[in-house]
């Protein structure tokens, strides 16, 4: 049959009015007329983002069975090549699902159990129908065809539902059903591809004891004239940084001035003031480290320093868009792929990535160029130590004070031999150097060995230990994939930045259906130990 007319026919526009048969799914599927593409799979109700909404048995076909049967046959719009090279068909629902270029179903195919596994990628609504993405070369036209690419995309070498048995998996499925839309549209927090840790409650703002403050550089003004001289020199200084944002450059107490300066982490020795203008001596004062989210906050933290008041409803948090969802996807195949190259390489299949940040403004501001990996290095190195963590950081530090880049106060995009050498730019995990060539690399300026604003993309929960250098690091958000409930320091065992006391808090966000992704890998959680 010409595979155009097949669904026409199996709609019954053509002939005759076909019936779709009833289905008795209980995860909200149900079967019905698709326009122009035969039966389809539709939502009888609401389905959530990650719902498990069908496994599929396969039937499973020899090659020489199907080239000599059943591709002259209808089975041949609905086999697909099985990983061993057999041809597969899936019974139940697995093979009504149509085709989309923007699917709203991932799929995976479980070797194991003989079986296809499928996931709503977002939120699904009643009477909205399911689809999966087929691949690029497609034996019939699709009536919801996006301007053919075809020409361009590289043969897939798959017949029939040719990306299922191709090297597609969880995450790449679920990435391309974000694909498509406005970069700039927000992503609701129920389809976000993962779950933040909730590391404060808004209550304890309002508590003056949970005031978290951190030591800064500050300078009187005797005269209220020297102010704008003092904050045009402190903008092109290098000592302001972003993490300094929720806080006002200047305080008012009666008629005394005094300008914030830089914290003492991010400048060590007392900050060189302008020649021409004559102050006093710096001093060290506590300030808050972040801004007030309610009015009495906003009064505890004004005893200490001024700062800024930025209300959000409760449980309120960052919006993040589809383009940035779509950075962060990216950012975990990578990292993913960095541990299965550790793996190949003897060590243990953890690995860590720190991504160009995704808007121009904390690129600008921590000119980070290069994306940073690292990852397990234990067995080669013989050290207990070298966790893909600690890597990491170590390797960002070395290269942020490396003396190439304090001349320019950051990290930037410089080829030199020496930096690439750590700084494994796009490439394979780097191992960090070795402990003598790491102490040479004066001078350093506490301002730019940390973390700060950066985002880390990790296979498995740091284990508490990782999780303390991660806070020292002043990094600004992590995002694992495989929970380690008896070593992890984001949610595991302990929870570290949500500690009682400490000065700097992370943002953790675990990913969705992380083991699950990790097992497709090949390294899920028996395959690591500690990150
Ligand atoms: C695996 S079957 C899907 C179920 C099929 N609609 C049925 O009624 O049995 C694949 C066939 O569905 C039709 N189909 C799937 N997605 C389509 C689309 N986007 N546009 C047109 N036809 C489609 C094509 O005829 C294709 O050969």
């Amino acid at each position: 049959m010409h595979p155009a007319n097949f669904a026409a026919q199996i709609s019954g526009e053509a002939e005759q009015e076909a019936q779709a048969p009833e289905h008795l799914n209980s995860t909200g599927c149900r079967i019905a007329i698709s326009k122009g593409k035969g039966r389809g799979v539709f939502a009888s109700r609401v389905i959530e983002a990650h719902t498990v909404i069908e496994i599929s048995p396969v039937l499973l076909f020899s090659s020489q069975e199907y080239e000599e049967h059943g591709r002259h046959t209808v089975l041949d719009h609905y086999t697909f090549k099985w990983r061993d090279g057999r041809m597969a068909l899936a019974l139940g629902l697995g093979s009504l699902f149509n085709h989309s270029q923007t699917p709203n179903v991932s799929y995976t195919l479980d070797v194991g159990t003989e079986s296809i596994r499928y996931t709503a990628t977002r939120r699904i609504d009643k009477d909205e129908e399911l689809c999966i993405f087929y691949g690029h070369n497609l034996w019939f036209d699709p009536i919801d065809a996006a301007p053919s690419t075809a020409s361009e995309e590289p043969d897939d070498g798959w017949g029939g539902l040719s990306i299922l048995g191709n090297e597609t998996n969880i995450l790449e499925e679920q990435m391309r059903s974000f694909k498509g839309g406005n970069p700039d549209d927000v992503i609701s927090e129920d389809d976000l591809p993962f779950t933040r840790i909730r590391l404060t409650s808004d209550d304890e703002e309002d508590e003056i004891h949970a005031v978290r403050t951190e030591h800064a550089w500050v300078v009187d003004i005797p005269d209220a004239r020297q102010t704008t001289v003092m904050l045009r020199w402190l903008k092109q200084s290098g000592l302001e940084t972003p993490s300094m944002a929720h806080l006002k450059r200047i305080r008012r107490q009666g008629d005394k001035m005094t300008i914030l300066l830089a914290y003492t982490r991010d400048c060590l020795d007392l900050p060189t003031l302008p020649p021409d203008v004559d102050l006093p001596q710096p001093y060290v004062i506590a300030v808050p480290c972040s801004a007030a989210l309610t009015l009495m906050s906003l009064a505890h933290k004004n005893t200490y320093w001024p700062t800024v008041y930025a209300p959000r409803r409760k449980n309120e948090t960052e919006e993040w868009s589809r383009g940035k969802v779509m950075w962060a996807y990216e950012a975990m195949i990578r990292v993913m792929k960095a541990a299965q190259q550790a793996q190949q390489m003897g060590e243990l299949p953890t690995a860590t990535y720190v991504p160009i940040p995704y808007d121009e403004g904390t690129r600008i501001a921590t000119q980070l160029t290069e994306p940073i990996f690292a990852h397990d290095t234990r067995q080669s190195q013989a050290h207990p130590l070298r966790h893909a963590i600690l890597n990491v950081v170590r390797t960002i530090a070395d290269l942020r004070a490396s003396p190439k880049n304090t001349e320019n106060s950051a990290v930037s995009a410089t080829t030199s031999s020496e930096t690439q050498a750590v700084a494994a730019p796009s490439s394979l995990p780097i191992p960090i150097e070795n402990d003598a060539d790491a102490n040479d690399v004066s001078p350093r300026n506490g301002a730019h060995y940390l973390l700060t604003s950066l985002t880390l993309f990790v296979t498995h929960e740091p284990c508490v230990m990782c999780s303390m250098a991660l806070l020292h690091s002043r990094v600004k958000e992590i995002f694992y994939l495989v929970p380690m409930n008896s070593t992890g320091g984001c949610g595991g065992v302990a929870c570290v930045p949500k500690l009682h006391g400490v000065n700097h808090r992370f943002g953790i966000g675990r990913w969705k259906d992380g083991e699950r992704i990790a097992r497709e890998y090949g390294i899920g959680l028996d395959s690591a130990m500690d990150v």
